[in-house]
Protein backbone atom coordinates (compact mmCIF):
# COMPACT_ATOMS: atom_id res chain seq x y z
CA UNK A 1 0.00 0.00 0.00
CA UNK A 2 0.67 3.17 -0.81
CA UNK A 3 2.71 5.34 2.59
CA UNK A 4 -0.28 8.09 3.54
CA UNK A 5 0.96 11.37 3.14
CA UNK A 6 2.40 13.19 6.03
CA UNK A 7 1.11 16.81 7.01
CA UNK A 8 1.76 19.55 9.72
CA UNK A 9 -1.25 20.96 11.86
CA UNK A 10 -1.59 24.66 12.60
CA UNK A 11 -3.16 27.77 10.73
CA UNK A 12 -0.64 30.18 9.74
CA UNK A 13 2.27 29.10 11.83
CA UNK A 14 5.87 29.65 10.92
CA UNK A 15 6.44 25.55 9.94
CA UNK A 16 9.77 24.07 9.24
CA UNK A 17 10.29 20.89 7.02
CA UNK A 18 12.94 18.70 5.39
CA UNK A 19 12.33 15.64 3.04
CA UNK A 20 13.84 13.16 4.83
CA UNK A 21 15.85 11.87 2.12
CA UNK A 22 18.32 14.99 2.81
CA UNK A 23 19.14 15.37 6.77
CA UNK A 24 20.00 19.23 7.32
CA UNK A 25 18.95 20.29 4.16
CA UNK A 26 17.33 23.28 6.08
CA UNK A 27 19.82 26.56 7.16
CA UNK A 28 19.97 26.61 10.52
CA UNK A 29 20.37 30.24 12.36
CA UNK A 30 19.83 31.85 8.98
CA UNK A 31 18.30 32.24 6.20
CA UNK A 32 20.96 32.96 2.94
CA UNK A 33 24.01 30.87 3.76
CA UNK A 34 27.39 31.52 1.19
CA UNK A 35 26.57 27.87 0.07
CA UNK A 36 23.57 26.15 0.90
CA UNK A 37 23.58 22.80 2.98
CA UNK A 38 23.78 19.91 -0.62
CA UNK A 39 23.97 22.73 -3.14
CA UNK A 40 21.11 23.78 -2.84
CA UNK A 41 19.89 27.60 -3.95
CA UNK A 42 17.69 29.57 -1.06
CA UNK A 43 15.01 31.52 -2.59
CA UNK A 44 12.18 33.61 -0.58
CA UNK A 45 8.23 33.36 -1.84
CA UNK A 46 6.87 36.82 -0.59
CA UNK A 47 2.86 36.91 0.37
CA UNK A 48 2.95 39.85 1.68
CA UNK A 49 4.78 43.83 1.24
CA UNK A 50 7.94 43.25 2.88
CA UNK A 51 6.91 45.91 5.26
CA UNK A 52 3.60 44.23 6.28
CA UNK A 53 3.10 44.23 9.67
CA UNK A 54 3.97 41.37 11.89
CA UNK A 55 0.44 39.80 11.97
CA UNK A 56 -0.12 39.68 8.20
CA UNK A 57 3.53 39.43 7.20
CA UNK A 58 3.51 36.42 4.88
CA UNK A 59 6.53 34.74 3.47
CA UNK A 60 8.50 31.27 3.21
CA UNK A 61 12.26 30.44 2.61
CA UNK A 62 13.27 27.44 -0.09
CA UNK A 63 15.46 25.25 -0.49
CA UNK A 64 15.17 24.09 -4.13
CA UNK A 65 17.64 22.06 -6.53
CA UNK A 66 17.54 24.78 -9.46
CA UNK A 67 16.29 28.50 -8.37
CA UNK A 68 12.86 29.00 -10.25
CA UNK A 69 13.60 31.36 -12.50
CA UNK A 70 15.20 29.01 -14.61
CA UNK A 71 12.61 28.70 -17.22
CA UNK A 72 12.34 30.04 -20.86
CA UNK A 73 10.30 33.20 -21.50
CA UNK A 74 6.75 33.17 -20.85
CA UNK A 75 4.69 33.19 -23.74
CA UNK A 76 0.81 33.83 -23.87
CA UNK A 77 -1.58 30.42 -24.62
CA UNK A 78 -5.29 30.36 -24.97
CA UNK A 79 -7.16 31.41 -21.65
CA UNK A 80 -10.20 28.75 -22.65
CA UNK A 81 -12.73 29.43 -20.16
CA UNK A 82 -10.77 31.65 -17.72
CA UNK A 83 -11.77 35.66 -17.91
CA UNK A 84 -11.43 38.77 -15.80
CA UNK A 85 -13.21 40.28 -18.14
CA UNK A 86 -16.56 41.85 -16.16
CA UNK A 87 -17.63 44.85 -18.40
CA UNK A 88 -18.65 42.86 -21.70
CA UNK A 89 -21.38 41.21 -20.66
CA UNK A 90 -24.57 42.39 -19.61
CA UNK A 91 -25.39 42.63 -16.21
CA UNK A 92 -27.58 39.82 -14.80
CA UNK A 93 -29.68 40.10 -11.71
CA UNK A 94 -31.83 37.53 -11.68
CA UNK A 95 -31.88 34.69 -9.26
CA UNK A 96 -29.63 32.16 -11.02
CA UNK A 97 -29.44 28.29 -10.66
CA UNK A 98 -27.11 26.05 -12.80
CA UNK A 99 -27.72 22.44 -13.32
CA UNK A 100 -25.02 20.25 -12.16
CA UNK A 101 -21.96 20.75 -14.52
CA UNK A 102 -21.05 18.54 -17.43
CA UNK A 103 -18.04 16.58 -17.28
CA UNK A 104 -16.14 16.09 -20.33
CA UNK A 105 -15.47 12.42 -21.36
CA UNK A 106 -11.88 11.93 -21.48
CA UNK A 107 -12.91 9.29 -24.74
CA UNK A 108 -14.06 12.76 -26.60
CA UNK A 109 -10.95 15.14 -25.27
CA UNK A 110 -8.81 15.21 -22.54
CA UNK A 111 -8.63 17.94 -19.64
CA UNK A 112 -7.06 18.83 -16.96
CA UNK A 113 -7.58 20.91 -14.49
CA UNK A 114 -6.08 24.00 -15.97
CA UNK A 115 -8.16 23.39 -18.88
CA UNK A 116 -10.79 22.37 -17.29
CA UNK A 117 -11.39 25.78 -15.50
CA UNK A 118 -14.46 28.16 -16.21
CA UNK A 119 -14.73 31.57 -14.61
CA UNK A 120 -18.71 32.11 -13.63
CA UNK A 121 -18.85 35.21 -12.15
CA UNK A 122 -16.57 37.45 -10.43
CA UNK A 123 -15.57 41.53 -10.17
CA UNK A 124 -12.78 43.80 -9.28
CA UNK A 125 -9.18 44.27 -10.82
CA UNK A 126 -6.46 41.60 -11.24
CA UNK A 127 -4.01 44.57 -11.45
CA UNK A 128 -5.47 46.54 -8.44
CA UNK A 129 -5.63 43.50 -6.76
CA UNK A 130 -9.32 43.92 -5.22
CA UNK A 131 -11.80 41.44 -6.12
CA UNK A 132 -12.89 37.96 -6.77
CA UNK A 133 -13.29 34.99 -9.22
CA UNK A 134 -15.57 32.02 -9.18
CA UNK A 135 -14.27 29.16 -11.09
CA UNK A 136 -16.18 25.44 -12.03
CA UNK A 137 -14.09 22.94 -12.69
CA UNK A 138 -14.18 20.25 -14.81
CA UNK A 139 -11.46 17.70 -15.73
CA UNK A 140 -10.91 13.77 -16.93
CA UNK A 141 -7.36 13.63 -16.82
CA UNK A 142 -4.07 14.67 -14.77
CA UNK A 143 -1.84 17.42 -15.69
CA UNK A 144 1.02 16.06 -17.54
CA UNK A 145 4.49 17.79 -16.84
CA UNK A 146 2.64 20.68 -16.34
CA UNK A 147 1.86 23.15 -13.28
CA UNK A 148 -0.16 26.19 -12.73
CA UNK A 149 0.47 29.41 -10.10
CA UNK A 150 -1.22 31.91 -10.34
CA UNK A 151 -0.17 35.71 -10.21
CA UNK A 152 -3.60 36.97 -9.34
CA UNK A 153 -4.45 35.85 -6.28
CA UNK A 154 -4.91 32.85 -3.33
CA UNK A 155 -6.98 30.00 -4.50
CA UNK A 156 -9.52 28.04 -2.31
CA UNK A 157 -10.62 24.64 -4.19
CA UNK A 158 -13.90 22.59 -3.31
CA UNK A 159 -13.62 19.39 -4.62
CA UNK A 160 -17.28 18.01 -5.17
CA UNK A 161 -16.25 15.06 -7.05
CA UNK A 162 -12.92 12.92 -7.67
CA UNK A 163 -10.30 13.18 -5.31
CA UNK A 164 -7.38 15.91 -6.17
CA UNK A 165 -3.22 14.64 -5.58
CA UNK A 166 -2.03 18.08 -5.79
CA UNK A 167 1.54 18.42 -5.77
CA UNK A 168 3.19 22.21 -4.82
CA UNK A 169 6.44 23.25 -3.99
CA UNK A 170 5.49 22.77 -0.62
CA UNK A 171 4.97 18.83 -0.99
CA UNK A 172 1.67 17.15 -1.81
CA UNK A 173 -1.94 16.99 -0.46
CA UNK A 174 -4.63 14.37 -1.40
CA UNK A 175 -7.96 16.72 -0.69
CA UNK A 176 -11.18 15.11 -1.35
CA UNK A 177 -14.57 15.44 -1.46
CA UNK A 178 -15.55 17.50 1.83
CA UNK A 179 -12.26 18.96 2.16
CA UNK A 180 -10.87 22.22 0.52
CA UNK A 181 -7.42 23.52 -0.02
CA UNK A 182 -5.89 26.87 -0.14
CA UNK A 183 -3.00 27.46 -2.51
CA UNK A 184 -1.96 30.98 -2.30
CA UNK A 185 -0.66 33.16 -4.91
CA UNK A 186 2.69 32.20 -6.73
CA UNK A 187 2.72 28.77 -5.18
CA UNK A 188 3.42 26.29 -8.38
CA UNK A 189 1.07 23.08 -7.96
CA UNK A 190 -0.10 20.36 -10.53
CA UNK A 191 -2.91 18.01 -10.02
CA UNK A 192 -3.33 15.22 -10.82
CA UNK A 193 -7.38 12.37 -10.71
CA UNK A 194 -7.76 9.37 -11.00
CA UNK A 195 -11.59 9.99 -12.12
CA UNK A 196 -13.73 12.46 -13.73
CA UNK A 197 -13.55 14.98 -11.13
CA UNK A 198 -15.47 18.65 -10.95
CA UNK A 199 -15.58 21.41 -8.48
CA UNK A 200 -15.23 24.82 -7.53
CA UNK A 201 -12.72 27.77 -7.08
CA UNK A 202 -12.46 30.90 -5.18
CA UNK A 203 -10.07 33.45 -5.84
CA UNK A 204 -9.25 36.46 -4.07
CA UNK A 205 -7.49 38.88 -5.66
CA UNK A 206 -6.72 40.76 -1.87
CA UNK A 207 -4.61 39.52 0.83
CA UNK A 208 -5.34 35.93 2.01
CA UNK A 209 -7.34 34.03 3.90
CA UNK A 210 -7.57 33.96 7.83
CA UNK A 211 -9.61 32.22 10.09
CA UNK A 212 -12.86 34.44 11.19
CA UNK A 213 -12.81 36.37 14.92
CA UNK A 214 -14.76 34.15 17.48
CA UNK A 215 -15.69 37.28 19.98
CA UNK A 216 -18.23 36.21 22.62
CA UNK A 217 -17.69 32.28 21.10
CA UNK A 218 -14.11 32.42 22.99
CA UNK A 219 -11.39 30.69 21.80
CA UNK A 220 -12.66 27.31 20.08
CA UNK A 221 -15.34 26.70 17.73
CA UNK A 222 -16.07 27.18 14.58
CA UNK A 223 -12.69 25.70 12.16
CA UNK A 224 -10.27 25.18 14.50
CA UNK A 225 -6.54 25.93 14.14
CA UNK A 226 -5.11 22.83 14.90
CA UNK A 227 -7.31 21.22 12.07
CA UNK A 228 -5.52 22.42 8.71
CA UNK A 229 -2.65 20.56 8.01
CA UNK A 230 0.38 21.98 5.58
CA UNK A 231 2.35 19.39 3.51
CA UNK A 232 6.04 18.59 4.14
CA UNK A 233 8.51 19.40 2.43
CA UNK A 234 8.91 16.67 -0.54
CA UNK A 235 10.79 16.87 -3.88
CA UNK A 236 12.05 15.00 -7.32
CA UNK A 237 14.94 15.83 -9.15
CA UNK A 238 13.54 15.41 -12.66
CA UNK A 239 15.26 16.12 -15.98
CA UNK A 240 12.01 16.81 -17.88
CA UNK A 241 10.41 19.08 -20.38
CA UNK A 242 8.11 20.92 -18.05
CA UNK A 243 5.46 23.21 -18.66
CA UNK A 244 4.76 26.04 -15.70
CA UNK A 245 1.89 28.41 -17.12
CA UNK A 246 1.01 31.43 -14.85
CA UNK A 247 -1.78 33.19 -14.63
CA UNK A 248 -1.29 36.79 -14.93
CA UNK A 249 -4.07 40.12 -15.37
CA UNK A 250 -6.59 37.34 -15.74
CA UNK A 251 -4.30 35.41 -18.80
CA UNK A 252 -2.22 32.54 -18.99
CA UNK A 253 1.36 32.47 -20.23
CA UNK A 254 3.84 29.47 -20.36
CA UNK A 255 7.31 29.09 -20.28
CA UNK A 256 8.98 25.71 -20.55
CA UNK A 257 12.56 24.56 -18.65
CA UNK A 258 13.86 21.53 -18.24
CA UNK A 259 13.20 20.34 -15.15
CA UNK A 260 10.91 19.36 -12.90
CA UNK A 261 9.59 22.72 -10.26
CA UNK A 262 8.81 20.59 -7.18
CA UNK A 263 12.57 20.26 -6.41
CA UNK A 264 11.98 21.97 -3.15
CA UNK A 265 13.72 20.12 -0.74
CA UNK A 266 13.53 21.71 2.31
CA UNK A 267 11.54 24.81 3.25
CA UNK A 268 10.08 27.32 6.41
CA UNK A 269 8.07 29.95 7.10
CA UNK A 270 4.15 30.88 6.90
CA UNK A 271 3.06 31.12 3.83
CA UNK A 272 2.30 27.38 2.59
CA UNK A 273 -0.31 25.52 0.75
CA UNK A 274 -2.92 23.35 3.39
CA UNK A 275 -5.96 21.88 3.56
CA UNK A 276 -9.06 21.34 6.04
CA UNK A 277 -11.55 18.61 6.66
CA UNK A 278 -15.12 20.09 6.55
CA UNK A 279 -16.33 17.60 8.80
CA UNK A 280 -14.09 18.77 11.38
CA UNK A 281 -16.10 22.28 11.38
CA UNK A 282 -17.69 22.52 14.99
CA UNK A 283 -20.62 24.22 14.47
CA UNK A 284 -22.77 26.98 16.61
CA UNK A 285 -26.03 28.22 16.39
CA UNK A 286 -29.10 28.73 18.09
CA UNK A 287 -29.98 26.49 21.66
CA UNK A 288 -33.18 28.69 22.14
CA UNK A 289 -34.98 30.12 18.94
CA UNK A 290 -35.14 32.28 15.96
CA UNK A 291 -32.08 31.48 12.73
CA UNK A 292 -28.90 33.34 13.33
CA UNK A 293 -27.03 34.18 10.00
CA UNK A 294 -25.19 32.24 7.94
CA UNK A 295 -21.99 33.84 9.08
CA UNK A 296 -22.28 31.93 12.27
CA UNK A 297 -20.64 28.98 9.61
CA UNK A 298 -17.76 31.14 8.48
CA UNK A 299 -14.52 28.50 7.73
CA UNK A 300 -12.59 31.14 6.32
CA UNK A 301 -12.90 34.70 5.40
CA UNK A 302 -10.27 37.45 3.25
CA UNK A 303 -11.48 40.23 4.48
CA UNK A 304 -11.13 43.74 2.61
CA UNK A 305 -9.80 46.67 4.29
CA UNK A 306 -13.47 48.06 5.55
CA UNK A 307 -13.72 46.51 9.23
CA UNK A 308 -16.16 43.15 9.02
CA UNK A 309 -16.84 43.56 5.43
CA UNK A 310 -15.18 40.61 3.38
CA UNK A 311 -13.93 40.53 -0.08
CA UNK A 312 -15.00 36.43 0.01
CA UNK A 313 -16.01 34.81 3.08
CA UNK A 314 -16.18 30.32 2.69
CA UNK A 315 -18.90 29.40 4.53
CA UNK A 316 -20.58 26.05 4.82
CA UNK A 317 -23.90 24.58 5.95
CA UNK A 318 -22.54 21.46 7.80
CA UNK A 319 -24.96 18.54 9.33
CA UNK A 320 -26.19 19.80 12.65
CA UNK A 321 -29.08 19.63 15.74
CA UNK A 322 -31.85 22.17 14.67
CA UNK A 323 -33.42 22.54 18.29
CA UNK A 324 -35.16 26.04 17.90
CA UNK A 325 -38.30 26.72 19.39
CA UNK A 326 -41.30 28.26 17.86
CA UNK A 327 -39.22 29.39 14.98
CA UNK A 328 -39.67 29.26 11.37
CA UNK A 329 -36.51 27.26 11.16
CA UNK A 330 -34.56 27.30 7.64
CA UNK A 331 -33.38 30.43 6.31
CA UNK A 332 -35.30 33.58 6.54
CA UNK A 333 -36.52 35.16 3.17
CA UNK A 334 -34.28 38.20 2.65
CA UNK A 335 -32.64 40.58 0.69
CA UNK A 336 -28.23 41.13 0.67
CA UNK A 337 -26.00 43.76 0.36
CA UNK A 338 -23.59 41.03 -0.84
CA UNK A 339 -23.34 38.16 -3.36
CA UNK A 340 -24.05 34.80 -2.62
CA UNK A 341 -22.91 32.62 -4.64
CA UNK A 342 -23.80 28.64 -3.57
CA UNK A 343 -22.26 25.27 -4.27
CA UNK A 344 -23.53 22.26 -3.34
CA UNK A 345 -20.99 18.89 -2.42
CA UNK A 346 -23.29 16.38 -1.58
CA UNK A 347 -27.00 16.02 -0.65
CA UNK A 348 -29.78 18.24 -0.43
CA UNK A 349 -30.10 21.97 0.74
CA UNK A 350 -32.37 22.26 3.12
CA UNK A 351 -34.34 25.91 1.56
CA UNK A 352 -34.34 24.18 -1.42
CA UNK A 353 -34.48 20.49 -1.58
CA UNK A 354 -35.45 19.71 -4.83
CA UNK A 355 -33.43 21.27 -7.74
CA UNK A 356 -30.23 22.67 -6.09
CA UNK A 357 -27.82 19.73 -7.01
CA UNK A 358 -24.73 18.57 -6.10
CA UNK A 359 -22.01 20.27 -8.65
CA UNK A 360 -24.42 22.81 -9.25
CA UNK A 361 -24.55 25.88 -8.24
CA UNK A 362 -27.00 29.05 -7.53
CA UNK A 363 -26.10 32.72 -7.49
CA UNK A 364 -28.03 35.58 -5.43
CA UNK A 365 -26.97 38.52 -6.28
CA UNK A 366 -26.69 42.32 -4.26
CA UNK A 367 -30.66 43.10 -3.44
CA UNK A 368 -31.74 40.10 -5.19
CA UNK A 369 -34.47 38.76 -2.84
CA UNK A 370 -34.07 35.06 -2.11
CA UNK A 371 -35.57 32.14 0.29
CA UNK A 372 -36.56 29.07 1.11
CA UNK A 373 -38.93 27.20 -1.89
CA UNK A 374 -42.72 27.11 -1.62
CA UNK A 375 -42.62 23.63 -0.10
CA UNK A 376 -40.05 24.35 2.08
CA UNK A 377 -41.78 27.54 3.31
CA UNK A 378 -45.36 25.03 4.26
CA UNK A 379 -43.39 22.19 5.62
CA UNK A 380 -41.39 24.34 7.76
CA UNK A 381 -44.34 26.66 9.20
CA UNK A 382 -46.20 23.43 9.84
CA UNK A 383 -43.48 21.19 11.56
CA UNK A 384 -43.54 19.44 15.21
CA UNK A 385 -40.67 21.36 16.51
CA UNK A 386 -38.91 18.23 18.05
CA UNK A 387 -34.82 18.15 17.73
CA UNK A 388 -33.99 17.09 14.22
CA UNK A 389 -30.69 16.70 11.97
CA UNK A 390 -30.75 19.55 9.84
CA UNK A 391 -28.59 18.88 6.55
CA UNK A 392 -28.14 14.98 7.56
CA UNK A 393 -25.32 13.45 5.03
CA UNK A 394 -25.27 16.87 3.06
CA UNK A 395 -22.77 19.70 2.69
CA UNK A 396 -22.97 22.94 1.20
CA UNK A 397 -21.17 26.14 0.96
CA UNK A 398 -21.67 29.46 0.11
CA UNK A 399 -18.77 32.21 -1.71
CA UNK A 400 -20.28 35.67 -0.04
CA UNK A 401 -18.58 38.83 -1.37
CA UNK A 402 -18.77 42.12 -0.90
CA UNK A 403 -18.37 42.74 -4.46
CA UNK A 404 -21.10 43.02 -6.97
CA UNK A 405 -20.70 40.00 -9.31
CA UNK A 406 -20.63 39.66 -13.20
CA UNK A 407 -21.93 36.34 -14.75
CA UNK A 408 -20.02 35.59 -17.50
CA UNK A 409 -20.73 34.34 -20.59
CA UNK A 410 -20.24 31.24 -20.19
CA UNK A 411 -21.83 31.37 -16.79
CA UNK A 412 -24.92 32.75 -18.39
CA UNK A 413 -24.98 30.05 -21.58
CA UNK A 414 -24.17 26.86 -19.57
CA UNK A 415 -26.39 24.81 -17.77
CA UNK A 416 -28.57 27.58 -16.58
CA UNK A 417 -31.81 26.59 -15.03
CA UNK A 418 -34.01 28.76 -16.52
CA UNK A 419 -37.50 27.20 -14.47
CA UNK A 420 -35.53 28.50 -11.15
CA UNK A 421 -37.78 31.26 -10.54
CA UNK A 422 -40.97 29.05 -10.84
CA UNK A 423 -39.84 27.29 -7.18
CA UNK A 424 -41.24 30.40 -5.23
CA UNK A 425 -44.38 31.07 -7.74
CA UNK A 426 -46.55 28.58 -5.19
CA UNK A 427 -46.08 30.83 -2.46
CA UNK A 428 -49.44 31.58 -1.12
CA UNK A 429 -50.51 34.98 0.51
CA UNK A 430 -51.87 33.91 4.57
CA UNK A 431 -52.96 37.26 5.22
CA UNK A 432 -56.96 37.62 5.36
CA UNK A 433 -59.01 38.84 3.30
CA UNK A 434 -58.92 40.49 -0.32
CA UNK A 435 -56.89 42.82 -1.17
CA UNK A 436 -58.63 43.88 -4.23
CA UNK A 437 -61.53 45.12 -2.19
CA UNK A 438 -61.48 48.37 -0.50
CA UNK A 439 -63.71 46.60 2.92
CA UNK A 440 -60.87 44.45 3.15
CA UNK A 441 -58.46 47.43 3.54
CA UNK A 442 -60.59 48.55 6.16
CA UNK A 443 -60.97 45.14 8.37
CA UNK A 444 -58.16 44.61 10.84
CA UNK A 445 -57.19 41.14 10.91
CA UNK A 446 -56.37 39.25 13.99
CA UNK A 447 -52.82 37.88 14.15
O1 LIG B 1 -29.51 32.23 0.93
C1 LIG B 1 -29.08 31.20 1.43
O2 LIG B 1 -29.62 30.11 1.28
C2 LIG B 1 -27.89 31.29 2.36
C3 LIG B 1 -28.34 31.70 3.70
C4 LIG B 1 -28.52 30.76 4.69
C5 LIG B 1 -28.98 31.12 5.92
O3 LIG B 1 -29.11 30.19 6.86
C6 LIG B 1 -29.31 32.44 6.19
C7 LIG B 1 -29.11 33.41 5.20
C8 LIG B 1 -28.62 33.02 3.96
O4 LIG B 1 -28.37 33.91 3.01
FE1 LIG C 1 -29.07 34.15 1.20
Amino acid sequence: MAKELEYMCGFGNDFSSEDPRCPGALPQGQNNPQKCPYGLYAEQLSGSAFTAPRETNKRSWLYRIRPSVLHKPLKPIAKGFITDDWTSVEPNPNQLRWHPFDIPKKSEKKVDFVEGLHTICGAGDTRARDGLSIYIYVCNSSMDNKCLYNSDGDFLIVPQQGTLMITTEFGKMKVEPQEICVIQQGVRFNVEISEESRGYVLEVYNGHFTLPYLGPIGANGLANPRDFLTPKAWYEDRTVEYTVIGKFQGHLFQAIQDHCPFDVVAWHGNYAPYKYDLRNFMVINTVSFDHPDPSIFTVLTCQSTKPGVAVADFVIFPPRWGVAEHTFRPPYYHRNCMSEFMGLILGSYEAKEQGFRPGGATLHSMMTPHGPDADCFEKASNADLKPTKVADGTMAFMFESSFSMTVTKWGNENKVDDQYYLCWQPLKKHFPGDSTTQESNEHVPTP
